[in-house]
């Protein structure tokens, strides 16, 4: 087990490692490097013509990554290409006219900008309310070869996704192949299992990814959103097929400098969070129930638990947690005291502001900033 050491730095516990050389992309999820764009419709149109990547931007991914953003404005980099689910959480949480919103195509690939500082914020998966963690985004937090050492949770971003059957072939009996991201047919397991039994599922890189694809591909179809359709110039064979109606993705906004002061002023509904990753000695009897009495001691809520593999040994676990509270509270500082005593490592990942109110605010005028968002995106 790798050690991990930290240190108080003032009021704030910090992570003291080794500095990084170049970050290593981890292992991501399948890719499909074609890019073919379809007929699109007349109120997209200019917007599509002007915003066609070149394929070899989904070749050499990491490369990209890197590369400096050539906008005079702060740059946001989110899983793209434009449409996704990520880009619509990004407009959500930043203005356009203030910040250039730039695809990637991996999330590996929005930590590895972020890290490099190549962008000033990155938009990332973290939840899903039906179908739970986004465990890409969770094995990149892992960090197993260290790669995002300066990479931290600075705020939290919701959106309400509404997933649609894409494509340009007349009914879903056309359709031999569906292309989504996991996550999406995750989130639409009850839909496919009654209608779509027995066609192929093929998972890309993201859902506009999955859209764009076919709308070069008449015996496709894909998951995605009705903004999507619009860009791509597909048909919605299928609207509100997921699983939950109230189904929601709940983002993480990443920058490369934790949030070091706990906000003085809260507006209604928002409190401040903590996310956290630590491991424990899985030979002791009880190690992981006595790191999250400590939660319980110091009257601290958690909101979110998971666990990622260590790929270290067999069944040897990281384990993650998000509770109220932050990092620069006494209390927060205290608990966090109690609780390395039990942990093997400990990794303060951010504290930041969650914003749920959003959800409400953010979905009433989507579309037509993604419209807007074309030609800079
Ligand atoms: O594929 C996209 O459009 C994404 O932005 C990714 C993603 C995810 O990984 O959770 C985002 C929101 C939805 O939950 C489905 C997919």
């Amino acid at each position: 087990m790798p050690e991990i050491m930290w240190k108080r730095d003032r009021n704030l516990v910090t992570y003291c490692g080794t500095p990084l050389s170049s970050p290593t992309p981890p292992p991501s999820a399948t890719t499909v490097g074609i890019s073919h764009l379809g007929t699109p419709s007349l109120i997209v149109r200019n917007m599509v013509a002007s915003s066609v990547t070149p394929v070899s931007q989904y070749q050499s991914s990491s490369i990209q990554a890197n590369m400096p953003s050539t906008s005079p404005l702060p740059s946001v980099a989110y899983l793209g290409p434009r449409s996704s689910y990520s880009h619509q959480a990004a407009l959500g949480r930043f203005d356009p006219a203030k910040y250039a919103l730039e695809p990637r195509t991996t999330i590996a690939d929005v930590f590895i900008a972020v890290q490099a500082g190549a962008v000033a914020y990155g938009v990332v998966p973290f939840e899903n309310s039906t179908n739970g963690s986004v465990v890409f985004t969770l094995d990149l937090f892992c960090d197993r070869a260290r790669s995002f050492r300066d990479t931290f949770v600075h705020g939290v971003t919701y959106l309400d996704v509404h997933h649609c059957l894409l494509s340009s072939a007349a009914s879903l009996s056309s359709v031999a192949r569906i292309y989504s991201h996991p996550q999406a047919f995750g989130q639409c397991e009850n839909w496919l299992g009654a209608n779509a039994r027995g066609i192929e599922r093929i998972d890309v890189s993201s859902t506009s990814k999955a859209a764009q694809i076919v709308a070069g591909d008449a015996g496709a179809a894909a998951i995605a959103s009705k903004i999507a359709a619009d860009v791509h110039g597909l048909k919605v064979l299928a609207a509100n097929i997921e699983d939950s109606a109230d189904n929601t993705t709940r983002f993480f906004v990443l920058a490369a400098q934790p949030e070091l002061k706990a906000p003085v002023s809260k507006g209604p509904g928002e409190t401040d969070k903590t996310f956290l990753s630590f491991t424990v000695d899985h030979k002791i009897p009880g190690a992981l129930c006595d790191s999250l009495k400590v939660f319980k001691d110091f009257g601290l809520n958690l909101t979110s638990i998971s666990s990622r593999p260590s790929r270290l040994l067999p069944w040897d676990y990281i384990f993650f947690v998000e509770f109220e509270g932050h990092s620069d509270t006494q209390d927060v500082q205290s608990a966090l005291d109690e609780l390395r005593k039990c942990c093997l490592s400990l990794r303060v990942l951010g504290s930041y502001k969650d914003h749920q109110r959003e959800r409400e605010e953010g979905s009433r005028d989507r579309e037509s900033k993604v419209a807007e968002n074309g030609k800079a995106s």
